[in-house]
């Protein structure tokens, strides 16, 4: 932990939620061979950090235990209240790697034990979790403070709004409520002088997969490399006869990239289907006696023949990272150019973390220095470690 952690952990208050750590541990970043070995050169790092906030009740716990734990959405039901903030690491991969923070239902931005300036300092992205199945005066109130207040202390913040519980709501209903949700919130912006402010709207729920494709975008958003990733697997698909490609977060089934074409939530829900078989067939028949974590190794593969004449078929690509695809029949046919083909995006992918990991040896390196010229210069000479 960081020392600029440790003060955000005084400041706060915080509770490092130690099962759900442990839940992450066979998802850290570690080098093994023949796999992408990221562990030294981040350990540095400062990760983005995600913050979860809304009303009470609203969903917040639920999506955080949904997306990262696997937990079951009956489960939720039970949930306690969220009493103080929960802050989580989530390292699947070194490109999905985050903080994120849930935060118990209120947030009195008028409490001087709340530094909520050095919250939003160094915040990436903040969903605002609205309960669509409530009355939400009181929540667009509450976004308009949040957003306001946070934009002023870093304007560089993705805002994301999750209309969240629509599962209960037809879908005229969710359409009418997202309108409805998106003009008044604009609206408060437009007022203020702040329309320059971008909020993003999602519509989710816990009970479909409308919360992983929703939880996908905001983190695409916090990935640097995503528009070199895009056009790695735009070449990849042309040059394969493949129709759509994803990669995808096998633990959190985050899709971290696709190509460029659009992505239909079918063919997103297909995808999360064949990695829920992939690991729970492993589970059953692969890696018995090894140790716990997860059943995915160099060797996952999977190939699905679906009855309209598509092939589904999924490789490994790093330790958490799988790709999946999506092809007619007759293209299946040339399998061997298709594997050429995905070798090379594979080493394209690795040379994109490469120059990641020098990135951030260099920032470390120029770190390193100043440090030690700061204490040359208060005539003590210390190791920085
Ligand atoms: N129908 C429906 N219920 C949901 C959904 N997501 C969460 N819930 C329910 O909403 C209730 C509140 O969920 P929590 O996750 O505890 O809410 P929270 O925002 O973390 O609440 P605080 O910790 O008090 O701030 C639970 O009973 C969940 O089962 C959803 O997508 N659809």
């Amino acid at each position: 932990m960081t020392s600029r952690d440790n003060e955000e952990d005084a400041a706060l208050g915080y509770h490092d939620d130690d099962d759900d750590l442990e839940a992450f541990s066979g998802a850290e970043l570690g080098s093994e061979e023949g796999v992408l070995g990221f562990s030294d050169s981040l350990n540095g790092e400062v990760k983005p950090r995600i913050l979860l906030m809304g009303l009470r009740r609203s969903g917040k716990s639920s999506i955080q235990k949904v997306v990262f734990h696997k937990m079951s959405p009956n489960e939720t039901l039970f949930l306690e209240s969220t009493n103080k903030i929960c802050r989580e690491e989530v390292s699947s991969s070194s490109f999905v790697s985050f903080q994120i923070w849930d935060f118990p239902g209120q947030i009195d931005f008028f409490d001087p034990t709340f530094d909520y300036e050095m919250i939003f300092r160094g915040t990436g992205a903040l969903i605002f979790v609205i309960d669509s199945q409530d009355e939400y005066v009181e929540a667009l109130s509450r976004l308009h403070l949040t957003v306001t207040r946070a934009y002023k202390v870093n304007p560089d913040i993705n805002f994301e709004v999750f209309i969240h519980k629509v599962d209960g709501l037809s879908d005229d209903h969710k359409i009418e409520k997202q309108r409805d949700i998106h003009k008044r919130a604009n609206d408060d912006l437009t007022d203020v002088g702040l329309e320059l402010i971008h909020l993003s709207f999602y519509l989710t729920s816990i009970y479909d997969h409308s919360i992983f494709e929703a939880f996908s975008k905001v983190v695409q958003r916090l990935i640097p490399q995503l528009p070199t990733l895009e056009n790695l697997l735009n070449i990849f698909i042309s040059n394969s006869g493949i129709e759509k490609a994803f990669l995808f977060d096998v633990v959190s089934k985050i899709y971290i990239a696709t190509d460029s074409s659009p992505v239909d939530m079918q063919t997103y829900e297909l995808c999360c289907d064949m990695i829920d078989v992939v690991i729970d067939i492993s589970c059953i028949y692969g890696l018995a006696g090894t140790e716990a974590g997860l059943p995915y190794d160099k060797e996952s593969m999977a190939i699905i023949y679906l009855n309209n004449t598509t092939v589904m078929y999924l490789k490994e690509v790093t330790k958490f990272l799988a790709m999946v695809c999506f092809l007619r029949r007759e293209s299946f046919e040339r399998k061997g150019l298709i594997d050429y083909n995905f070798h090379c995006l594979k080493k394209a992918i690795q040379e994109v973390f490469d120059v990641r990991i020098k990135v951030q040896q260099n920032r470390k390196l120029l770190s390193q220095r100043r440090w030690s010229k700061l204490t040359m210069t208060n005539g003590v000479v210390n190791s920085p470690h």
